[in-house]
């Protein structure tokens, strides 16, 4: 990852200044997917580019050591070999950005990824996936326990009562501490959206998460009502423009939840080329959150290759 975030010191009065221009935020998301069409070996291009920003996740309560050891498998070769060959790509080493999994799981990716020597990175999520609703003392502890285990990014929730009672300080001092039991591991926070109640609650808490320090903003934990939509989408990434704009600062995206289909994610990469520009359409800086997507991409590059749809039996580990 590039550069990253020192974070600086809570601005109150920028956070408190934030206005959102609600209909003008929907219709910007509205006609995100209008404006321009990406077909053919742009299509199939964009959606190998995606491939390699997914967080390949699983975060079930029945997770083993088993499923996670194919999940494992599947972002260091996420697209078949014959596919890869029909697009002429099956030299480029193509892996997915990152195996995402709960703590108790870090041992079992990173084993397994050595294992393929696969230079994959493991993404834990932590202090108290998803509500967060514990003491600050064990969601630390938690941090250090994934860090300890070998994760290499760590996808914190932040505390969703200091958001909605507008307690910045509380928040920024709770995500700095994080940062801090982080160390040299990258550190993204998720919002949970869907629990902040209004749009300018999330750009509020998107800059006091980049003002504490966070490498990512993340949308979601995929376990709340409302997970990654659009709108929340353009909200985040000019929160992102206007800290880099005033900070010097690259803060990577991630949108995360209910992102199942290819043609979604081709909306969510426009979001980014157009609000961010094209430093953000990398892995470094760029990530999808993601248990369901990668079947639906790998069954439209087949269908780019081989002209018709797949059977499910073959594309068996999508
Ligand atoms: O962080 C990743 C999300 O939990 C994935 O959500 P999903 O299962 O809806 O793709």
């Amino acid at each position: 990852m590039s550069d990253r975030n020192p974070g600086c010191e809570l601005d109150l009065g920028w956070v408190n200044n934030t206005r959102i221009n609600l209909p003008a935020v929907k219709r910007r998301a509205e006609t995100l997917g209008t404006r321009r069409t990406v077909k053919k070996q742009w299509q199939a291009a964009w959606l190998l580019r995606a491939v390699t920003c997914i967080d390949l996740t699983t975060l079930s309560g029945d997770d083993t050591g088993a499923n996670v050891q194919r999940l494992c498998h599947k972002a260091a070769r996420p697209v078949r070999y014959d596919i890869m060959k029909g697009l002429g790509m099956e030299d480029a080493g193509l892996t997915c950005g990152a195996v995402c999994v709960y703590p108790a799981r870090v041992v079992d990716a990173v084993r397994e990824l050595k294992k393929l020597g696969a230079d994959i990175p493991v993404a834990s999520v932590a202090t108290g996936f998803p509500s967060g609703q514990y003491h600050l003392k064990t969601r630390l502890e938690e941090i250090k326990l994934c860090v300890a285990d070998g994760a290499k990014e760590i996808d914190i929730v932040i505390n969703r009562e200091m958001a909605l009672n507008g307690n910045w300080q509380g928040l920024y001092d709770e995500i700095k501490a994080m940062r801090e039991a982080c160390g040299e591991a990258h550190m993204k926070t998720i919002l949970a959206v869907g629990e902040l109640g209004t749009l300018t609650n999330v750009y509020k808490a998107s800059l006091v998460a980049m003002m504490a320090g966070s490498d990512f903003i993340k949308t979601s934990t995929g376990k709340e009502g409302v997970n990654a939509i659009l709108p929340v989408g353009v909200v985040m990434c000019r929160a992102i423009r206007e800290f880099h704009e005033r900070t010097g600062h690259k803060i990577g995206f991630k949108p995360a939840g209910g992102i199942r289909a290819a043609k979604d994610v081709l909306v969510w990469l426009i979001l980014i080329k157009e609000e961010l520009g094209d430093d953000w359409l990398n892995n470094q800086m760029f990530r999808i959150g993601a248990s369901g997507l990668l079947g639906d991409i790998e069954r439209q590059l087949f269908h780019y290759v081989y002209g018709r749809y797949a059977s499910g039996s073959e594309i068996p580990m999508a």
